[in-house]
């Protein structure tokens, strides 16, 4: 019904005019459309159309026309004649959007079409109740006319029933319904009238309809797209609202964080603030830094240099000792350690030895008991150190053998520990055989402006004691015809004459001789080593070299051995050959032990003889060579045993002291060289007998220098002593003498008052000549001579003046003796004679005068009576007086008396010390030359003692300031002075 509606809705066109019911149906189906629509936009106001809707489906009812008046009328009536709602409405139209406005218009214009066709049925008003039944029946069948969907089918069923009441009443009501049925008719035809003339409203009304309807479409269509539109702004404003709703969230978060922000902002400030303060603190500790970095820096520079100082020292240090060590001769023992092989792995097997120290040559075994032992050697190397590290150390033989020393290299080790692994090496692991020879060769090129040398090389095996050239080709024990013996060729050069030398020129060709050997050696399986070595191998390098430069020629060996590994016959389940093997080995390595103990022990006897490999080794072991030890060890805990057993063995020689190893010079220079260094003793000889001498003549000469020294000073303070002596005793003379002199004038004067006296009354007159004594008449010289003196200078009183010198000697001599013999006459003498006029001295002082000073200078001593010299010069100066004095004087009174003789002589020795003194003083450089001249004559020893006493001679006097006669040196060397 409801698609029917809306078809027609939408055909509208094509419907009936007529049916008033089929339009309003159709008008109500549009508006219940409408209503739908309003329904699904809650934003559409609903109120009036609530109304209308109801309206609607009422008018759908039986008596539609009836029902639909009222409901149209409040239709109207709501909208015109309730003036209570018209504001609301006025309002609600006001406010109502256009389209909702005109549905309620459209609906208005509908209802006159419904009342229209509903009109006919209000006449009947007065019918009875059962007419009214009928007709409520009637309008019942009406009602389901228009859902039938007939226009007129309501007319006739009205007829239809006017027909029926006319048979119910027949006959009486036959007039009544003609009359009725002609009414009817003419109402039948006034209704055609109007019914036409409703028709042509109809018509009007339908094109109008059709218009509105129209119109409606077009509102249903704007309002359609208006409601999408709304929906879709709705649905945008809802999307809004919500994004709204989020921004506001979202907002309300930020402000939250802003708020958070802010709070931190403070924090920060505050924070700020601090760092502020702390950036003072930090740019100091910045500086303080810098400066502790810069001095860090300097201190790890500092740190660096003393490290790389300290490495360069301890190097220094290694190698000093190590020179050491080689000075001293000792073996050098290192040390190596094969790894684990896979066997051993497989089964588990643990390391029992420790290198955590094998740098500093020190290793450990843990063993199967908590005990740890230590073992030192000169280097160690662990199973991870390869072929190269370990000749790395080895390599400086190789110069020694070129330097012409006897060089053996050796590996010794139980068996499978890897012996012919270090000495051989492998092709991609080459040994020390392959590296020393390459090394020989390249020192050999580096050296070929300097020297020359021819390398030969052999190879033997000591197989079960027995020697075989293993360069002879069918070497091999079973087949050996030729026996091989170790002799001594010269003193401490052991050789195995017969031995096949192959001359080598470079590396390829040394190789390749010791590879044959190597191949032609005997080997076998055992159970420690799939190749074990069953022989002792050794390769002979020789090195004849010649020095182009002085032409000194060497003749050195380099011995590389590898021996065959000790093996305990038990484990190896050794038997037959092997186990022959096996023994041989075993007894020359005790052998080996042997010697090397006796060796350790210093023993008188070393038993280099017991074994072939011995007697080999003994020139190596000897002390000729520079000798080198692997010892060869195994990880394994297992091997403990044998490990300990080798590592104790190379303790041992390593302990083991040589001497110094000697440069092998070849023996024709020997000869010459040794010759030469006979010459050159001898000259030693005669040389330090020479030096000997010089020096005993240096020490008797030092000796005597300082006896003169000694003595020197001995006499300075003798001087010394006389000298304060002196003094004394001239001021005790000093004053002696006045006082004799005022005696003597004081006795003159009287004697000269007496004779006056005499004279006066005895004799007449004298001249004044007659005056004079004839004693200095007799003094006086030759009148021309005689310079006229100022008699005034008689009467100077006593003076010690150097410029009278004579003088005062002469007069103090009289004097003293005048003092000391207590005779006034004397002394009245000795006073003329010292105080005379210069007539009377002069002839006295030409007789004293060449007397020379220095005769007075000579040294007295002890005894006066046992030396003559010094008595005879103090009595010369006394036998002059004596001689030219007068005759009282000539014998004065000193002389003869003994008591006078005495004390005169201690005068004498007073004065001659005095004059000592004077000596002393006067060249106090001649003891200090006398010196100098001891020292230069010490020093001159060397040339001859002659020389320099010599020398010491001519140095005396310069030292002395002015020259002297022969007389002076007489007295020095009288002194001892030169001596
Ligand atoms: N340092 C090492 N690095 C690697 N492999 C090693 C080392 N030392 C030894 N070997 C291996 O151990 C095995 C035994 O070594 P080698 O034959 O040299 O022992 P050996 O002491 O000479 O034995 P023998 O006394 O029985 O002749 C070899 O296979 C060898 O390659």
């Amino acid at each position: 019904m409801e698609e029917g509606s809306s078809e027609s809705g939408q055909d509208g066109g094509a419907l009936s005019a007529a049916s008033v019911g089929t339009e309003a149906v159709a008008a109500a189906a549009v508006v219940r459309k409408t209503v739908k629509m309003s329904e699904t936009r809650d934003f559409i106001p609903c109120a009036s159309e609530g109304t209308c809707l109801r309206d609607y489906s009422r008018s759908s009812g039986s008596s539609a026309a009836a029902a639909a008046q009222p409901d149209v009328a409040s239709c109207t009536g709501s909208s015109e004649a309730a003036p209570r709602d018209d504001a609301d409405a006025d309002a609600e139209i006001h406010h109502t959007p256009d389209y909702a406005r005109r549905a309620p218009a459209a609906r208005l214009r509908i209802a006159p079409l419904e009342l229209f066709s509903a009109a006919p049925s209000p006449p009947a008003a007065p019918r009875p109740p059962a007419k009214a039944a009928d007709a409520e029946d009637a309008a019942d069948d009406g009602a389901a006319a228009p859902e039938a969907g007939a226009g007129g089918g309501a007319q006739e069923g009205a007829m239809g029933c006017q027909i029926a009441r006319t048979d119910k009443g027949n006959g009486d009501c036959c007039g009544q319904l003609r009359q009725e049925y002609d009414s009817l008719l003419r109402e039948k035809g006034e209704c055609r009238r109007v019914l036409e003339d409703l028709m042509r409203e109809n018509d009007l009304k339908t094109k109008e309809c059709h218009e509105a309807q129209t119109s409606l479409r077009d509102l249903q269509m704007e309002l359609m797209r208006k409601s999408m539109h709304v929906g879709s702004l709705a649905f945008a404003v809802e999307g809004q609202v919500k994004e709204k709703t989020r921004w506001r969230q979202l907002l309300k978060d930020l402000s939250e964080k802003f708020k958070a922000l802010k709070t931190e902002h403070q924090i920060l400030l505050k924070e700020s603030e601090e760092y502020k303060k702390c950036l003072s603190d930090a740019t100091q500790m910045t500086t303080t830094i810098h400066q502790y970095m810069s001095q860090y820096a300097s201190l790890e520079s500092e740190f660096k240099d003393l490290k790389e100082k300290f490495s360069e020292e301890a190097k220094e240090h290694k190698d000093l000792y190590n020179k050491l060590i080689e000075l001293k001769g000792n073996i050098r023992v290192f040390c190596r350690c094969r790894p684990l092989n896979t066997e051993e792995t497989a089964e588990g097997a643990s390391m029992a030895i420790d290198f955590d120290s094998a740098k500093d040559g020190e290793l450990i075994v843990r063993g199967h008991v908590s005990s740890k032992k230590v073992f030192k050697f000169d280097s160690v190397f662990n199973p991870e150190e390869d072929q190269e590290k370990v000749f790395e150390k080895t390599a400086p033989f190789a110069t020694s053998v070129l330097d012409g020393f006897n060089v053996c290299i050796f590996a010794y080790g139980q068996t499978g520990t890897g012996k012919t692994f270090t000495m051989e090496g492998t092709e991609g692991a080459r040994g020390v055989n392959y590296r020393i020879l390459d090394e020989l060769f390249r020192v050999v090129k580096d050296r070929h402006d300097l020297f020359q040398y021819e390398i030969t090389v052999s190879a033997l095996e000591v197989y079960n004691e027995q020697i075989h050239d293993l360069l002879l080709t069918g070497s091999q024990p079973s087949t050996t015809t030729k026996r091989l013996e170790v002799r001594q060729v010269a003193e401490g050069v052991h050789h195995v004459p017969g031995l096949v030398e192959a001359r080598v020129a470079n590396m390829d060709e040394a190789w390749d001789v010791l590879q044959t050997g190597s191949k032609a050696r005997v080997v076998g399986s055992t159970n420690a080593n799939e190749h074990s070595s069953r022989s002792h191998c050794i390769h002979c390098v020789m090195v004849k070299g010649e020095n182009l430069m002085n032409g000194e020629r060497t003749n050195s060996k380099l011995w590389l051995i590898d021996l065959a590994g000790s093996e305990r016959v038990a484990k190896t389940d050794a038997q037959g050959e092997r186990l022959k093997e096996a023994q041989n080995i075993n007894k020359s390595l005790s052998a080996l032990g042997d010697v090397i103990s006796a060796l350790a022990t210093k023993s008188q006897h070393i038993p280099f003889r017991n074994s072939k490999l011995t007697h080999l080794l003994q020139d190596s072991l000897s002390g000729d060579s520079k000798t080198l030890m692997f010892v060869q060890i195994s990880p394994n805990e297992n091997d403990v045993g044998e490990t300990l057993c080798s590592l104790n063995f190379a303790s041992r020689v390593r302990g083991i002291e040589l001497g110094q190893a000697r440069k092998q010079v070849d023996v024709g220079e020997l000869s010459r060289y040794k010759l030469m260094v006979g010459r050159a003793k001898q000259d030693c000889k005669s040389k330090d007998a020479q030096i000997k001498s010089m020096e005993e003549t240096i020490q008797s000469l030092e000796a005597k220098n300082k006896a003169k020294d000694l003595l020197t000073m001995n006499l300075q303070d003798k001087i010394k002593e006389l000298e304060s002596q002196l003094l004394v005793e001239r001021k005790i003379a000093r004053q002696h003498v006045d006082n004799k002199i005022a005696q003597d004038v004081e006795r003159k004067q009287q004697q000269q008052q007496q004779s006056h006296k005499m004279e006066e009354n005895s004799t007449y007159m004298r001249s004044p000549m007659s005056e004079r004594n004839l004693n200095t008449t007799m003094e006086r010289p030759p009148l021309s001579a005689a310079p006229k003196k100022d008699p005034g200078m008689a009467k100077q009183p006593f003076s010690d003046s150097n410029n009278s010198d004579t003088y005062s000697f002469n007069q103090l001599m009289s004097l003293a003796e005048e003092k000391e013999n207590a005779n006034p006459d004397a002394a009245a003498k000795a006073r003329r004679v010292s105080l005379c006029n210069g007539g009377a001295r002069q002839p006295r002082r030409s007789s004293l005068i060449p007397l020379p000073r220095r005769n007075s200078l000579m040294p007295l001593p002890a005894g006066g009576a046992k030396t003559p010299a010094p008595a005879l010069a103090a009595a010369s100066p006394l036998d002059k007086i004596k001689e030219y004095s007068s005759p009282p004087l000539s014998s004065p009174p000193v002389m003869s008396n003994d008591k006078g003789g005495s004390r005169s002589k201690r005068i004498s020795s007073i004065l001659r010390r005095s004059l000592q003194k004077k000596v002393v003083i006067r060249p106090p450089p001649s003891g200090q030359a006398g010196r100098r001249a001891g020292a230069v004559a010490a020093a001159a020893a060397a040339q001859g003692i002659d020389s320099a006493r010599r020398a010491a001679a001519r140095r005396v006097p310069a030292g002395g300031g002015a020259p002297r006669g022969g007389v002076h040196q007489n007295r020095d060397k009288e002194r001892g002075w030169n001596h």
